[in-house]
């Protein structure tokens, strides 16, 4: 104490004051926050809720604490009051049928910085009905003068094969064709871009996504749920060079540079009579002058359509390659049944009837669930559900991967078996439970083109080749990413 100034001695008093302050002021609030008849959970502590006790596998944490309060519980994560739906039945209970009460999004640091209040992903209210509707209607290709979806998903993978082939056999990285092939399909949807030799930008863009999705991840998260974190020198620094190549990027630098590049040459040759992808039928809605359809939002709609749509379902796809690269019985039989029903030189088409090779998709659905907490919502009003209340505002999360690994309704639910979704005459069963788009209004937007490019993708892939291991890396440790 000699050593130290009147002023230093202050300082630490005061400090150590406003600590209390805070400490006593959270608590209040939490106090404050309780609401009657809200579902119960475990308590956390002040600031940080119940993430200190969290696994980094949320799902399963979500899961073991549903099994001591319930299928439906609340937990804060940070300083947010979230209510987990933690059972099929919860979920079709809130999504379904009280879906118009579940459907909006979270705002917070994170959200506001990748949608600004545009897009699809993070919007809400009469805006989000509106282009949710118009998103359905283009996705869909109403009144577009183009290709349908099975035409543009077949010549793409007509062009993935014969880079496969290039490879001559020698062990290779699927990723990034595959990402090239997915993203070309969107994109002839959205915008007419290819990305191919030439068009590196765009090449470079879709590569960051998978890369930066899978780098970034643990940033945005801990942005999600602790914003203020964003302070902290560490996270500065962190956001900084993250910045510079992702957050910008995608809410800027991306928008002005890709999508904006489109609108501008679709702005030029717009036919009204003769739309030829998503974007001019948002500038037909423009000149209408109908409400919500100006620039920026599109933009932002391009791109997360575009975010939503890549990663996803190139995944997907090769999970599914995984799976039957560990099951060579069942990369056996589906070869079977496409040499059956196609040969090697059949034409593929949607109605090619391969039920088995369909079953190993709804099987990769359920075992490797991509969104497993799919994208949280929030209510719109107070709701009661299944007896408990719900305050208005309040985030939700629904735990997909448990429905998918409830082993009270799937049997051994960590075994890879494609058996489960046929029935005794090897007919496809489409069973309620598997849900990895998520249901009721708000479920995915790309459901339907998503179902048909992996399926077709996978297909082409299969009906062309034996997938194995590398013989440099026979038996990669197995993680989050396939
Ligand atoms: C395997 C592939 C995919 C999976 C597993 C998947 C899963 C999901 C899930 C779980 C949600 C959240 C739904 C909810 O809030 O309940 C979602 C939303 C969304 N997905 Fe997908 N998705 C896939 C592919 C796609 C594709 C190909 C597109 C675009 C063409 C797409 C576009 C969207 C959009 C725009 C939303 C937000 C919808 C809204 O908020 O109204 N997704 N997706």
């Amino acid at each position: 104490l000699a050593d130290m100034s009147l002023l230093e001695i202050c300082q630490g008093y005061t400090t150590s004051v406003l600590v209390v302050l805070l400490a006593v002021m959270m608590i209040y609030r939490w106090h404050k926050q309780k609401v009657k008849n809200l579902p119960p959970g475990p308590t956390g502590v002040p600031i940080f809720g119940c993430l200190p006790f969290m696994d980094t596998l949320a799902e399963l944490t979500f899961t073991k604490w549903s099994k001591k309060y319930g299928p439906i519980f609340t937990v804060h994560l940070g300083q947010t009051r979230v209510v987990v739906l933690n059972s099929y039945e919860a979920i079709v209970e809130a999504l379904i049928n009280q879906g118009d009460k579940f459907n909006g999004r979270v705002h917070n640091f994170f959200t506001n910085l990748s949608s600004n209040g545009h897009g699809i992903l993070f919007i809400e209210g009469e805006k989000w009905r509106i282009q949710r509707k118009f998103g359905t209607r283009a996705l869909a290709g109403a009144g577009v003068h183009g290709k349908t979806y099975e035409q543009r998903v077949l010549e793409e993978s007509a062009h993935l094969i014969e880079v496969f082939r290039s490879k001559d056999e020698k062990p290779f990285n699927i990723e990034t064709p595959l990402i090239f092939a997915v993203a070309n399909v969107i994109n002839g949807i959205i915008m007419q871009e290819k990305c191919e030799e030439g068009n590196e930008r765009l090449q470079a863009y879709v590569v960051e996504i998978i890369e930066g999705i899978r780098r970034d991840g643990i940033l945005y998260s801990l942005l999600f749920v602790l914003p203020w974190c964003r302070f902290f020198p560490f996270m500065k620094k962190r956001m900084k060079s993250c910045r510079n190549i992702k957050l910008a990027s995608w809410s800027i630098y991306l928008i002005s540079e890709i999508f904006a590049a489109a609108l501008e040459q679709h702005e030029k040759d717009h036919d009204a009579a003769h739309p030829r992808d998503l974007v001019d039928l948002f500038i037909s809605e423009m000149q209408r002058k109908r409400p919500t359809f100006e620039k920026t939002q599109l933009l932002y709609f391009l791109k997360d359509i575009f975010v939503a749509g890549t990663e996803t379902s190139t995944s997907t796809i090769i999970w599914a390659l995984y799976y039957l690269i560990r099951h060579p019985e069942i990369q056996d039989k589906v070869h079977r049944e496409i040499d059956a029903e196609l040969g090697r030189d059949g034409k593929l088409s949607l109605k090619t009837n391969l039920p088995y090779t369909k079953a190993v998709l709804q099987e990769t659905y359920r075992i490797r669930t991509v969104t497993p907490l799919a994208i949280p919502r929030r209510t719109r009003g107070d709701v009661n559900l299944m007896g408990y209340f719900i305050p208005k505002h309040t985030e939700i999360i629904s735990n997909l991967w448990w429905v998918h690994n409830d082993p009270e309704h799937w049997d051994e639910p960590d075994v890879f078996r494609p058996e489960r979704h046929l029935d005794t005459n090897g007919n496809l069963v489409m069973l309620n439970r598997v849900i990895p788009f998520s249901i009721g209004p708000r479920n995915c937007l790309g459901e339907n083109l998503a179902r048909i490019e992996i399926y077709l993708f996978l297909v082409s892939i299969l009906q062309k080749f034996v997938v194995l291991p590398n013989p440099d890396d026979p038996n990669p440790p197995i993680t989050l990413q396939p």
